[in-house]
């Protein structure tokens, strides 16, 4: 069988899209997923999305991860799904769409490359020493890091991501460092499934932004802006020092090529 697939890219996370709306494709097939996203031997991405019907939504979004396994909320991925449900007509400029963490609201722009996706509302944010646990429809850790251009995230994220603590589940470890003048932050992700670093992590800037406003003290209506391996993304939420509502993921999502492939 012909597989026709879609390549899209969020800040450099990169993304296959299937419209399996007339479920023509079982993707319960680790093997085939993974080698789909394989560099060499497949397509190549961080990840896999096929767009299903769903009753009541616009479209339900299922993801899976590089090596081929059912993740838990992809945020780039999210937007990336929005972008290609415009393209195909499924949806016009809004959407309420549902994936694997709930419903999701998400804008996007009349040019339609510009995505604002409503994540989950947050209420529980843990510590690890001083690295700050949350997860934002994916688990996340949030340290904070010197030098972060030359760091080895690869090295220092997996050990993280497989030390006794978080081996059995995985964790995303996101590496923070505060960028000049409150210009925002300067984020580098180790991501579960992909096991490597990825250009960009949309669940993972967003638990940056939140863990940054509870360690500066920071309450109210807070817009911060992320720079990433891949570009610049932007949260927004509200937070009143418990809980952080009204949480928006916004960036790029950019149709790259389209194509078929045998499986
Ligand atoms: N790229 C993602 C996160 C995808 C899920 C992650 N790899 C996990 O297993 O938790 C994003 O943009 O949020």
């Amino acid at each position: 069988m012909k597989l026709h697939f879609y390549k899209y890219q969020g800040a450099g996370n990169d993304f296959i899209l299937v419209d399996n709306r007339q479920l023509a494709v079982n993707h319960n097939n680790p093997e085939l997923l993974a080698r789909l996203c394989d560099r060499r031997f497949g397509i190549g991405a961080d990840g896999i999305m096929f767009l299903q019907n769903a009753d009541g939504y616009d479209f339900e979004m299922v993801y899976y991860n590089a090596d081929g396994n059912p993740s838990s909320m992809c945020g780039n991925g999210g937007r990336c799904i929005v972008a290609f449900a415009r393209h195909l007509n499924v949806i016009g400029n809004e959407t309420e769409f549902v994936a694997v963490d709930g419903p999701h609201y998400a804008k996007i722009s009349a040019e339609g490359n510009w995505v604002s996706l409503q994540m989950i509302n947050v209420d529980v944010v843990e510590r690890d020493g001083e690295a700050y646990v949350l997860n934002t429809g994916s688990p996340h850790y949030v340290t904070l890091a010197q030098n972060l251009e030359s760091k080895d995230v690869y090295n220092d994220g997996s050990a993280i991501r497989n030390n006794n603590t978080y081996k059995t589940n995985g964790i995303n470890v996101n590496f923070v460092e505060a960028l000049a003048e409150n210009n925002g932050y300067f984020v580098r992700t180790f991501e579960r499934g992909v096991e490597d670093e990825t250009f960009a992590c949309g669940t993972g800037v967003t638990a940056v932004a939140l863990a940054m406003a509870s360690q500066n003290n920071q309450t109210g209506s807070i817009t911060t802006p992320i720079k990433v391996l891949g570009g610049d993304l932007n949260i927004r939420f509200n937070y009143d020092g418990e809980r952080y509502t009204e949480i928006f993921l916004e960036g790029p999502a950019e149709r790259v090529f389209e194509g078929y492939i045998e499986i």
